[in-house]
């Protein structure tokens, strides 16, 4: 691959000769204008936009990473006597291209975040650093051999001659025997070899898997309908179309033949298909792979050289179809052409630290920008894409409300644990109910035996570690958060186990008696470890994979169990929110929803949402082959609406209530958010500087007039972590659901220096997670 084929000067004019100037947001995040620092161009150097340079930053001069926004011959009110000139333009950095720039600086003003750390995140680590790129020398055959050669040079051009063209230098030596590459160097230099050099990318290939090709597949009718309206509205330019489409009802299959009509009309479309990280295993993957020839692949279970040369290829016009996880949204096609959000409402597409962006919206501003289409698909739409489909025009919500011929919805029932404790002895996560129906499938009653799927969405062995004494009332708690410690099992420690935070990671020893009172203490409270337990108990000589983050470390971890499961290696696939999303087994025809309420009564506005997809997309792995499917959900609220509604697929219901529940609170998606929190080690520190922050909001908003709300400082729901204390504002807009009115006061306080996300502050525009 030649590096001139994404070469230097494409994406903007060089700025020549002396009196040049260029604006560099500097890479690590200093972020003093959105224009960013002007340097000075030396004499002889040749630099265009969305180049990478080094810059000398401050009163040190430390070199710095940056990267060119504009040239200019204006040095502004700057003397120019007194600007810097730029140290060096990092040719192994390819150039961004200008629509990247762009989108870079909407991420930037919208997510209130440093327009340099967007380029961080722009351009992988493993491109910057060009990792796994080298040059490779190669030869070929050029002149007549004049005279007699010494034996290896003869067996080099012998060599040479076989295989007719060019040919690594290093290749041709070991095919030959020769034992240095000196005799080469002979030869090219008597004219008898030519050499040339080639930038190349040396990474191990990405695997293609193996997967069944669906190209036959008659589209049901509501595929087809599907399919038509989304090519009539990308003849049109910019749209969104939502699909959505019950579980198991062939999105998939509509996003391939839109690519495969979109390809047909104009072969160098580019086009982007973003799935969750932990959905990208090799049946996804397989599915884009099958059909097109030019798939580029980016997730976390690359290696570096690999990222970098799956990128080169993207960069180079190989590859026009990428696959990837949140980052690939950044891919750097030459045209967009179409963005597909697979499991759109999936919380992962939210980035955690800075830039924190949410890929899907990303995703729909950059077709913005390119007037391409958006298809973002779900089971489970996000509240906040079926509010934009009621009140936006350029989107549109598209239904699939049935399986394909053949593969009926399964049938739900539940479990009502109070029940069950009052019926039964002792302890028992499973109940009976789940229990007789997992040892029938297992045991192939009735001639075949299906596979299993079991969520329960908490790790480790038990929640809490506490005192059995309810007028005491102990519990072990974290040393640096202000959270309970959970057990997690490990037979060869002292106590069979350590006590762990799930938000810090510290861990603790578990003590053997209540510090306060002096009883035994107790474990209260479930995890996944705990279930297999009890399995291995119930069904002795059940093949279980366990699949949570504790088991699974590495993608390919993951990858691996999944891939066990699909050759029917395990009966039971147990784990957390790991196990609900986009898996197709068509074996697995029992789903059991250990317990519905683990995140039923979480402090988040999202709770009940979050509940219900969860269980609506867990329940959608059951019943995807030919045999029917049931699901079966353990719960102590029977009762609660949300979980009814889910186990009746309604989603129109859920939505319905949950819409109007956040329209009166004016919470998101009808009105926007931003969420900011303040830490601090030291409390009144940490009050004290929030209370600063919400009286900066006040008063810009009052001047300016806006209509928002502020609302706090209040501790949140985890008010002290990794040891420091927490204070959060919420900043909600106005109750149209429009963003400017929000995004003028997080402007206006940003350009009073107020909103520089660092170690005590962290701002979060449209968060996802609220604890
Ligand atoms: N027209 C069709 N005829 C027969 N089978 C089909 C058809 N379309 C899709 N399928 C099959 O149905 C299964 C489910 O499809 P797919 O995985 O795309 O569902 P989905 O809508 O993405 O579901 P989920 O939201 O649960 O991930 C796949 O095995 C697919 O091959
Ligand atoms: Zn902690």
């Amino acid at each position: 691959m030649s590096k001139s084929l994404f070469g230097q000067d494409e994406s903007g004019r060089s700025a020549e000769g002396g009196g040049s100037y260029v604006r560099v947001a500097i890479e690590q995040g200093v972020d003093v204008t959105a224009d960013g620092l002007t340097y000075a161009v030396p004499e002889g150097m040749s630099v265009g936009v969305g180049q990478r340079v080094r810059v000398p930053l401050g009163r040190g001069n430390a070199r710095a990473a940056g990267v060119v926004l504009a040239c200019t011959s204006e040095a502004g009110d700057l003397d120019p006597a007194k600007i810097k000139p730029i140290l060096e333009v990092d040719v192994s950095a390819p150039a961004l291209p200008g629509d990247l720039i762009e989108l870079a600086r909407w991420i930037a003003r919208y997510y209130v975040c440093p327009l340099g750390m967007v380029f961080g995140s722009i351009t992988p680590s493993a491109v910057s650093k060009g990792v796994g790129s080298t040059t490779r020398v190669e030869v070929r055959l050029a002149g007549e051999v004049s005279g007699k050669l010494p034996r290896v040079q003869r067996a080099l051009v012998e060599a040479a001659g076989a295989d007719g063209g060019w040919v690594e230098r290093r290749v041709l030596a070991e095919r030959a025997g020769a034992k240095t590459l000196g005799p080469v160097a002979k030869l090219v230099e008597a004219g008898v070899f030519e050499v040339r050099r080639v930038d190349a990318i040396v990474a191990d290939p990405v695997a293609v898997a193996e997967a069944a090709s669906t190209e036959r597949l008659v589209l049901t009718d509501e595929q087809r309908l599907a399919l038509e309206r989304l090519i009539a509205m990308g003849e049109g330019g910019f749209g969104v179309g939502l699909l959505h489409g019950v579980t198991g009802s062939g999105k998939t299959e509509v996003y391939l033949r839109l690519i495969e009509h979109l390809r047909g009309q104009d072969p160098g479309a580019g086009v982007i298909v973003l799935v969750p990280e932990i959905a990208l295993t090799p049946q996804t993957v397989g599915r884009f792979q099958a059909r097109f020839s030019d798939v580029a692949v980016l997730h976390s279970g690359l290696t570096q050289a690999q990222r970098n040369a799956q990128w080169h290829r993207v960069r180079s016009g190989e590859a026009t179809v990428v696959v990837g996880a949140r980052s690939a949204v950044f891919a750097p096609l030459a045209r967009l052409g179409l963005v597909i959000v697979d499991e759109e409402h999936d919380g992962s597409y939210k980035q955690d630290q800075l830039p924190r962006y949410h890929a899907r919206d990303v995703a729909v501003r950059r077709a913005h920008m390119a007037g391409a289409l958006v298809v973002l698909g779900s089971a489970t739409p996000s509240l906040e894409s079926l509010h934009n489909a009621r009140v936006r025009p350029s989107y549109e919500r598209l239904r699939l409300t049935e399986r394909p011929a053949g593969m009926r919805m399964p049938r739900c029932e539940v479990v009502d644990l109070i029940e069950e404790r009052r019926s039964r002895r002792g302890i028992h996560l499973i109940s009976q109910r789940l229990e007789t129906e997992l040892r029938l499938l297992i045991e192939g009653a009735g001639g075949v035996r299906g596979q299993a799927i079991l969520l329960l969405n908490r790790r480790g062995y038990a929640s809490h570690i506490a005192c059995p004494d309810h007028g005491c009332g102990w519990v072990k708690t974290c040393d640096h958060c202000d959270a309970t410690l959970v057990f997690h099992r490990q037979d060869a420690l002292p106590r069979g186990g350590v006590a762990r935070c799930h938000h810090c990671g510290a861990e603790q020893l578990v003590p053997e008696t209540c510090p306060d009172c002096g009883k035994r203490v107790t474990l209260f409270g479930w995890g996944t470890q705990r279930v297999e337990d009890e399995l291995e108990q119930k069904i002795p000589g059940v093949r279980m994979i366990r699949m949570d983050s504790d088991t699974m470390r590495a993608h390919g971890d993951y990858v691996a169990a999944l891939e066990r499961f699909g050759r029917g290696e395990a009966d039971l696939l147990l784990g957390t929110q790991l196990v609900a999303k986009g898996l197709d087994f068509p074996n697995v025809r029992l789903v059991g929803v250990v317990s519905a309420d683990t995140g039923l009564h979480l402090p988040d506005f999202r709770a009940a949402e979050r509940t219900f997809q969860l269980i609506a997309q867990v329940s959608g792995r059951a019943g995807r082959g030919a045999e029917p499917g049931r699901v079966i959900v353990q719960t102590l609220n029977p009762d609660d609406p949300t979980l009814g509604m889910a186990m009746a697929s309604d989603y129109e219901g859920f939505a319905e209530r949950e819409l109007e529940l956040r329209g009166k609170l004016g919470l998101p998606p009808v009105a926007r958010m931003a969420r900011l929190v303040v830490r601090h080690r030291d409390l009144a520190q940490c009050v004290r500087l929030a209370t600063e922050l919400t009286q900066a909001l006040e008063a810009t908003q009052q001047r300016l007039g806006l209509d928002v709300r502020i609302r706090g400082p209040m501790v949140p729901p985890i008010a002290r972590l990794a040891d420091h204390h927490r204070q959060q504002i919420e900043v909600l807009g106005s109750a149209d659901g429009s963003a400017e009115g929000l995004q003028r006061v997080m402007t206006a306080l940003r350009n009073q220096g107020r909103l520089i996300s660092n170690t005590t502050l962290a701002v979060d525009v449209d968060p996802v997670a609220l604890l």
